[in-house]
């Protein structure tokens, strides 16, 4: 793990002294999970059970933060019983899904979700022939429900598929009343309510939280990151931690902490838990 700064150093041991009533919210794909060609395929670092284990004896609540819908980051990451073994060591695992449109935790056991976005189903009647018109009609796109994500990944040139899709999908996205995310090798389409930083900010003020630790690795984490930053300038301690890839360079400088994708990330677990 790479401290960025002796500012950031000053942050790492804040959160450190307050750790047990500390909330620590984690991105699953990059962060938890690596990322992998098909997006089905997704499955937790097979660290990160155990870390998550060792992090609920010691703060007060954990939340997996996430783009994807609820029911498939807890049957990919076996949140279930992960949670439930969570409980047992002191703290409550929760799921934010679809950017905090979804929740779910530990004690409820149950998705609480809204309705899909009012432009949604119009927007996917029209998307084929758009992916159509830019070049590329086989970008994968995967329904979710609140939201749609078209993957160019496993296309013959992801990089230049995706950059000739943003523009069209965000003007498509836009006439239908939605918000365009762009991620790693993904173009997102949702509602523009909802994103990781207001479900951060949930989480801080229901927990009561008396310190706060945000882990992600891609565009869509970014607002998550900021609403840390200006909880801190509120006076609570917090901690961004970015899981570094080459395909997202640029949030490195939005960090206190660079770890390693989600290896560091377990790493980077362990480390805070671990008595000084
Ligand atoms: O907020 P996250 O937990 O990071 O979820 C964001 C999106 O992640 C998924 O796509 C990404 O991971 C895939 C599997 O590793 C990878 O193939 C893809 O290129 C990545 O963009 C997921 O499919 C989306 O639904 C999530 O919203």
């Amino acid at each position: 793990m790479e401290l960025t700064s002796d500012e950031a150093r000053a942050h790492y041991d804040a959160v450190r002294d307050v750790l047990a009533g500390t909330v620590v919210g984690l991105d699953f794909d990059g962060t938890l999970s690596p990322v992998v060609d098909d997006p089905e395929a997704a499955r937790l670092h097979p660290g990160a059970p155990g870390a998550l284990l060792e992090l609920a004896e010691v703060v007060r609540a954990v939340a997996v933060i996430t783009g994807r819908p609820a029911r498939q980051a807890i049957a990919m990451g076996d949140l279930d019983a992960l949670g439930n073994a969570m409980l047992d060591r002191g703290a409550e695992l929760f799921v934010f899904g679809q950017y905090g449109n979804e929740r779910w935790s530990a004690t409820e056991q149950r998705i609480r979700s809204p309705r899909p976005p009012a432009g949604l189903a119009s927007f996917e009647r029209e998307l084929p022939s758009v992916l159509r018109r830019a070049g590329a009609p086989d970008a994968f796109i995967e329904e979710k429900g609140l939201a749609v994500a078209v993957h160019t990944r496993r296309m013959d040139d992801p990089s230049g598929a995706f950059d000739r899709l943003v523009k069209p999908i965000a003007a498509l996205a836009e006439r239908h009343h939605l918000t365009t995310e762009p991620g790693r090798n993904v173009i997102e389409v949702r509602s523009g309510e909802m994103h990781k930083g207001r479900a951060v900010r949930t989480f801080v003020a229901e927990q009561e939280a008396a310190g706060v630790v945000f882990g992600g690795d891609d565009l869509g984490d970014v607002e998550a990151f900021e609403a840390v930053r200006s909880l801190r300038s509120e006076g609570l301690p917090g901690l961004v931690v970015c899981s570094a890839s080459h395909e997202q360079p640029d949030l490195v400088r939005l960090a206190d902490v660079v770890v390693d994708g989600p290896a560091g990330m377990v790493d980077l677990l362990g480390a805070l838990v671990r008595r000084p």
